[in-house]
């Protein structure tokens, strides 16, 4: 088996409009190549994952897509929404790209906390707005129909993500994986055609991840919205990615099905942080080693998912906190 896929196992390219194009790509942070030479494309209406281990180059990426980070090499176009012409991304900066269509959210949160829930949608909703700062000051009747539609739909994103009941607590106040929903909310607000995860799922308990797998899901399928995707949680990505593309080390070293994903030796070794050659021997002893999630920990594990006797063989044991 060949440790490195250029092109996905399948081809889902057959008609269908690139998102983003993303060609040889590397960014260099003086000695550190954050992302070496990555190529990748990602299809309209697809949830797309993006794993590897700690360090990958998973969150450079997305800065590189969103115009934080600007590759020294390679290029990026970007269609952010149904028929829109590609443009490219590099040099852009970041408030323009969310224009073209991109939203995304954090792996650190960043919500306002001092505002309530509802302002919080409200300003993704009024990066939209077309009443400009003197409408606002005056209060014409343009700026207070948008108002009127800017709360209306702030409620319906609140509705949507399950916060509906939480609208006038302070964001601050609001549980963990409440804010996370909250920053996914807030970042539909901008109306977007793609949506940028970044561990959505971190520090949430396994009912939080189960509702979130969910949201994740009508985002796509009732939203009609494509999903770019980090997560580590390997339980919450296998069940709700389309196709998944694997970094390590800043290359990309796999790209396929969930199901080709979680028996790859490359992949399976960069977990184990062995040789794909010791991998793939540890794969032949073992023949069901494969990525799952732990369950109790719901953090990225190699383990036997199937044993007769019903316990897992777990060569990693490291949970979330434990990686970081
Ligand atoms: N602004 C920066 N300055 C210097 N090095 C950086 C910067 N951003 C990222 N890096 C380096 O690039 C490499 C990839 O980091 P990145 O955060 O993209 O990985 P990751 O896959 O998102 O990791 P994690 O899963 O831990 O969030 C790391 O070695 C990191 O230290």
């Amino acid at each position: 088996m060949t440790a490195t896929t250029e092109t996905p196992a399948v081809s889902p390219s057959e008609g269908r409009e690139i998102v983003f194009d993303v060609n040889h790509i590397t960014l260099r942070f003086g000695g550190v190549t954050s992302i070496n030479d990555v190529s990748l494309r990602m299809y309209r209406d697809e949830i797309l994952a993006v794993i590897g281990p700690n360090g990958a180059g998973k969150t450079s990426l997305f800065n590189s897509l969103t115009g934080v980070y600007t590759p020294q090499e390679g290029s990026i176009t970007l269609a952010g929404r149904t028929g829109d012409a590609p443009q490219t991304v590099i040099g852009k900066k970041t408030h323009v790209i969310n224009h073209m269509g991109v939203a995304r959210t954090f792996q650190n949160i960043r919500l306002f906390p001092a505002l309530t829930a509802l302002e919080n949608v409200k300003v993704g909703i009024e990066t939209r707005m077309k009443a400009g700062p003197i409408a606002s000051m005056l209060g014409l009747p343009n700026q207070r129909r948008e108002e009127r539609e800017s709360t209306q739909r702030a409620y319906d994103l609140l509705k949507l993500v399950g916060l509906v009941n939480r609208a006038n607590n302070l964001a601050g106040s609001l549980a963990y994986g409440e804010q996370r929903r909250l920053e996914i909310a807030r970042a539909l607000g901008t109306d977007p055609g793609v949506i940028l995860l970044d561990e959505p799922a971190a520090g949430t308990n396994p009912v939080e991840k189960r509702d979130l797998a969910d949201l994740i899901r009508l985002i796509n399928r009732e939203l009609g919205i494509s999903v770019l995707l980090i997560e580590h949680d390997m339980k919450l990505v296998m069940s709700v990615a389309d196709r998944l593309i694997v970094l390590n080390f800043g290359s990309k070293i796999a790209e396929g099905l969930p199901e080709e994903i979680q028996r790859n030796p490359a992949v399976i070794a960069a977990y184990l942080g062995t040789s794909a050659e010791e991998a793939e021997a540890q794969a032949e002893a073992q023949p069901e080693l494969e990525l799952i999630a732990d369950e109790t920990e719901g953090m990225t594990s190699l383990a036997e998912s199937t044993e007769p006797d019903g316990t897992s063989f777990d060569p990693t044991t490291s949970t979330e906190e434990e990686s970081r």
